[in-house]
């Protein structure tokens, strides 16, 4: 990769040749995690997406592999709820196309799992929350259940991939926000999805259940050589997994590996003022972010820029 490939451009427009059509691939015929060459899960081409006169990004050309776990980063409002929408086709695009699954975003929902941004579930919500997990098996079929204990059986086990099993029978209303995140994630990949979309799936959870439900992500992404696309505030819980990164900021992005988008240079260059990437113990710090965007902190660390 080039180091102009990562040179800032303005505004919101990113010189891809090297990253475009397959992303980085090992081998020509090979994709991220050594997967044949097939369509690829997402297309993006000459993408755009602006609110008025705000533009998120433009000029977005993406593909991302099957098998692939792609992450979103960026502050708050850059747009990373607004890529997944596009994503899924609820927020048509300014200018481009993007295919997902084969099929232009929105046609079919068909092979494409979605944990959507946390909203807690309303008190008197009537549903158990094994009742929501199998909604995911079989929610979009109507009447009877034909296989019902073919399915109560992959909801228990679901169930206990999250860790949910001892509230199975618990109305989703009454439940904590991480145990009702618990619930979205299994639901999500109940029908082994060729594409995850995943808003913040970890926010709510304590550490053990960051780990775990990434863990569970990237087991499903390696089980059906899934395209994971994993927006999060936080690359340190799945740095082990991820294989590139678009990071948004002010209108602009940057697409490569972490190593390659979490640097100094990079950072900076993006937010348009001096951020400090280093890497302490594994895990990457990020400090001198501007307001609104997540710090992340060393103990004893005060070079942030919040007040004392
Ligand atoms: N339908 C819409 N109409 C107008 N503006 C919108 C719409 N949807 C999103 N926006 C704006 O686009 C910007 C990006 O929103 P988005 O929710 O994608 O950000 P985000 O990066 O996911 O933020 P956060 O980290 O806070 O969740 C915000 O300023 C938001 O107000």
């Amino acid at each position: 990769m080039s180091q102009e490939s990562l040179t800032p451009h303005a505004p919101a427009r990113l010189d891809l040749s090297v990253m475009t059509a397959a992303g980085p691939q090992p081998a020509a015929s090979q994709g991220p995690r050594g997967s044949r060459e097939t369509a690829p899960a997402v297309r993006l081409r000459g993408a755009s997406l602006a609110f008025g006169d705000r533009t998120l990004w433009s000029g977005l050309d993406l593909d991302i592999q099957p098998g692939e776990f792609f992450a979103v980063l960026g502050p708050n409002g850059s747009g990373k709820t607004s890529f997944l929408k596009a994503l899924l086709g609820v927020l048509p695009l300014s200018s481009g196309t993007v295919e997902i699954a084969g099929h232009p975003a929105g046609q079919r929902g068909e092979g494409i799992g979605y944990i959507p941004q946390q909203r807690a579930f309303a008190p008197d919500t009537p549903l158990r929350a094994r009742d929501l997990v199998g909604l995911g098996i079989d929610g979009h079929r109507w009447g009877f259940r034909l296989r019902r204990r073919a399915v109560d059986a992959q909801v228990d086990d679901l169930l206990g991939r999250v860790g949910a099993r001892e509230y199975a029978k618990v109305p989703v209303g009454q439940l904590s926000g991480g145990e009702q995140q618990r619930l979205r994630v299994a639901q999500a990949i109940a029908d082994s999805p060729r594409v995850l979309l995943c808003d913040e799936p970890l926010l709510s959870l304590d550490l053990n259940h960051q780990q775990a439900v990434s863990q569970l992500i990237d087991d499903q992404r390696r089980a059906n050589d899934a395209a994971v696309v994993f927006v999060t505030h936080e690359i340190n819980p799945i740095l082990d997994y991820v294989d590139r990164v678009l990071y948004l900021a002010d209108g602009r992005f940057r697409i490569g590996s972490p190593s390659e988008v979490m640097t100094t240079e990079v950072l900076s260059a993006l937010y348009g003022g001096r951020v400090e990437v280093s890497r302490v113990n594994g895990r990457i710090v990020v400090v001198g972010l501007p307001d609104a965007t997540t710090h992340y902190h060393l103990p004893g660390d005060h070079h942030d820029t919040e007040p004392a």
